[in-house]
């Protein structure tokens, strides 16, 4: 299946230069420790050497997804794609003065004679002469000639006289104060928010010009994996499957129907991978090098380009990313379940922010000031949560784990480095939250 916006397509030129590939992206020969050996320390091994660094990791992802078709979306369905043309306003808003507040219109200055009332809705308020006044609702399009609206609680009503403070152009908002016919309102490649939305309803839209974003659908593997009850010694419960619709979504992408749920099985993870209809499929629980890991042994069967072959990151080392033939990508994320959250939020929240047709973010810079442990030759994802003095681990982070991710509000990117971080980058463990959300 082809879909729009994903068919395959080249690194861009100069990507595998810019992020220091070492001439791995589109290697497919055999996976061996030496000459003639294929062995589980081999293939280990080879994912060590052959691991990018996570900020690479990240690069290469958003380089390689392709953005989504620009298609025409109600508004009732573009919450949180990004606009592919710029919103111009077709109309001036408000179209004609309006009263800004319930109580009366009046020419001139008081006091004045109340000569009637303009219902809200009224196309014709007609004008009033010096000296006359109207009854008035908020948002009504005032007289000709209205000079100002005197409060209803600022009025004082004898009769048909009205007496109140008036002060030229109080309470009234003018024709095209918000916006005039022409009017650029917003750019190209802003996330569609509620408030766009209804601005866009204000000037009279009822459909807007988007990037369609990607759909993306989910394989969970794993013989020893159930869905119901406790794991007991030879059972784990699946802890990664209920994650990722929530992740999707957040990263603003469009769920596929259900998680799909398959054995340890090369032929049934080829057969699954051939027959999802996505652009972006995330397999879980097959991404090592053990017996029962198939993920690169099924990409190879379908002359996939592996572009990411592990990452130097802790936890999530073993994550991979690849392009089938017909431009849909996969993306492995590893059996541990913290492992799994860093490897979605690395590699498939940077290849979504491409397909929705956004930059990749800049991480902002947060103080530590207990310090974390460095890893000496990887980036380590650590749960923390921020406080006013900066980041504080919250335990619990190992990479089988969700204790510690589901206590925090976000991760520590800790550089490798010798000895202990006192500063890291920040990354929402919400991908909608902000830098993502755009
Ligand atoms: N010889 C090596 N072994 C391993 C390496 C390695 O480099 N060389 N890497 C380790 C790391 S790090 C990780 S992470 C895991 C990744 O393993 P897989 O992606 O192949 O996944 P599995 O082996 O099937 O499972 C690992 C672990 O996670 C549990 N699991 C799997 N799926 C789920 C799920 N949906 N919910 C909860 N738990 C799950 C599974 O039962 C295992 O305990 O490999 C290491 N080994
Ligand atoms: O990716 Mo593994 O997470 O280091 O356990």
């Amino acid at each position: 299946m082809t879909q729009a916006g994903t068919t395959r397509a080249e690194i861009p030129s100069g990507v595998r230069d810019r992020f220091d590939n070492r001439g791995r992206v589109g290697e497919g020969g055999p996976v061996e420790d030496g000459p003639g050996h294929t062995t589980a320390e081999g293939r280990a091994a080879r994912a060590r050497r052959d691991a990018v660094a996570w900020d690479v990791a990240r690069g290469l992802a958003h380089a390689v997804a392709r953005p989504g078709a620009v298609v025409r979306r109600g508004l009732d369905e573009a919450d949180g794609c990004v606009l592919a043309t710029p919103l111009v306003s077709p109309v001036a808003v408000p179209p004609a003065d309006r009263a800004a507040m319930d109580g009366y219109a009046v020419r001139g200055a008081g006091p004045w004679c109340v000569v009637g009332h303009v219902k809200a809705g009224t196309a014709d308020p007609g004008e009033l002469e010096d000296g006359q006044a109207t009854g008035i609702v908020t948002g009504a399009a005032v007289p000709a000639g209205a000079t100002s609206v005197v409060r209803s609680e600022d009025a004082v009503l004898t009769g048909d006289r009205l007496d109140g403070p008036s002060e030229e152009g109080r309470h009234i908002r003018r024709a095209g104060e918000e916006c005039r016919p022409g009017d650029l309102l917003l750019p190209a490649g802003v996330v569609i928010d509620p408030a766009v939305l209804g601005l866009a309803a204000t000037v009279g839209l009822n459909r807007l010009t988007v990037i369609s974003p990607p759909t993306v659908a989910a394989l969970v593997t794993g013989d020893e994996l159930v869905r119901q009850g406790p794991s007991t010694p030879g059972r784990v419960r699946d802890a990664i499957g209920p994650m990722l619709s929530g992740l999707i979504t957040r990263a603003g992408a469009k769920p596929a129907a259900s998680v799909r749920h398959l054995p340890d099985s090369l032929d049934q993870l080829v057969s699954a991978l051939r027959e999802t209809e996505a652009e972006l499929i995330l397999v879980s629980g097959s991404s090592a090098s053990g017996p029962a890991d198939h993920l690169r042994p099924a990409l190879k069967t379908l002359g996939a380009e592996l572009i990411v072959d592990g990452v130097a990151c802790r936890p999530g080392h073993p994550q991979a990313l690849a392009q089938l033939p017909d431009g849909r990508l996969v993306i492995g994320l590893p059996g541990n379940p913290f492992a799994a959250l860093v490897a979605f939020l690395t590699l498939g929240v940077a290849a979504i922010t491409r397909m929705r047709g956004l930059p990749l973010p800049e991480l902002t810079n947060i103080a530590v000031p207990g310090g974390i442990p460095c890893h000496p030759t990887s980036t380590r994802l650590v749960p923390i949560r921020r406080t006013a003095q900066g980041a504080v681990p919250v335990g619990h982070g190992g990479a089988a784990m969700l204790r510690g991710p589901a206590t925090a509000d976000a991760l520590a990117v800790v550089a490798p480095g010798p000895a202990e971080a006192i500063a890291a980058r920040l990354l929402p463990l919400n991908p909608g939250a902000a830098p993502w959300g755009g």
